[in-house]
């Protein structure tokens, strides 16, 4: 039977202080490394220890994933990264603090910028600044600007068909660690959850989601992905 598990990563040193993150190359802190480490206890402790694992190109979910097979001594299962699971790129806002942002544009301009499927925050004016050692350039990847959750999920999706749907349906176990937003494009697809609904879904920072999936690859018997504690 495939299984799927979602691991947004740990808390990062920019989640602690409220900024807006994207595509901002920031690493855990000390509660993301123990959150990282009891996501691993957990995956063993549930029996679901994953053979292959997917990752953004960012380093808080590569660090975490890192540090959650470790503690479950799958470290050494094969690794594909991909930016398509990238956190959303928050355009103009990343670096920004969120509840200063909030006095300056109004708590429901920017609830809507961070939770609305389709209203993308103000774009990013200098251009270049999330690629610094060039790692999208590299490899043909255009930076975008700004993106909202609609923007995401035209991304997140053909990468999950052409890449993570052949390995579940190999009946592999699959771990996907990721972003709040990449993660809550790929739920919206399992879960069919509408997009008046998907502002009211959120993903908490270090906590294995379990999907048990059936032959189309959906939810078995409809269920909500299961947070291991
Ligand atoms: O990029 C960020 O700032 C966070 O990872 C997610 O932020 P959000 O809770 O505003 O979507």
């Amino acid at each position: 039977m495939p299984r799927l598990i979602i691991l947004r990563h740990g808390q990062s040193t920019w989640n602690d202080q409220n900024l807006f993150t994207g595509w901002v190359d920031v690493p855990l802190n000390e509660r993301g490394t123990s959150e990282a480490t009891k996501a691993g206890k957990l995956m063993t402790k549930h029996e679901c220890l994953p053979d292959t694992l997917y990752t953004s190109l960012l380093r808080r979910a590569i660090t975490t994933a890192n540090i959650a097979l470790d503690n479950c001594d799958r470290h050494w299962i094969p690794v594909k990264r991909a930016w398509q699971l990238n956190e959303r790129h928050y355009g103009g806002l990343q670096g920004k603090n969120k509840a200063e942002a909030a006095e300056k544009f109004g708590k429901e301009q920017v609830h809507l910028w961070r939770r609305s499927y389709d209203v993308p925050p103000p774009e990013n004016e200098q251009d270049g600044n999330t690629d610094p050692d060039g790692r999208y350039a590299k490899g043909g990847i255009k930076v975008p600007k700004t993106e909202c959750l609609k923007d995401v999920l035209v991304r997140v999706l053909p990468y999950w068909e052409s890449d993570i749907v052949p390995d579940l349906k190999a009946g592999k176990t699959v771990l996907v660690a990721a972003h709040g937003n990449s993660l809550r494009a790929l739920m919206k697809h399992l879960e069919n959850i509408s997009d008046e609904d998907i502002p009211g879904v959120e993903i908490p920072t270090g906590v294995p989601i379990l999907y048990e999936l059936d032959d189309n690859l959906k939810p078995k018997g409809g269920a909500k992905g299961k947070h291991l504690d």
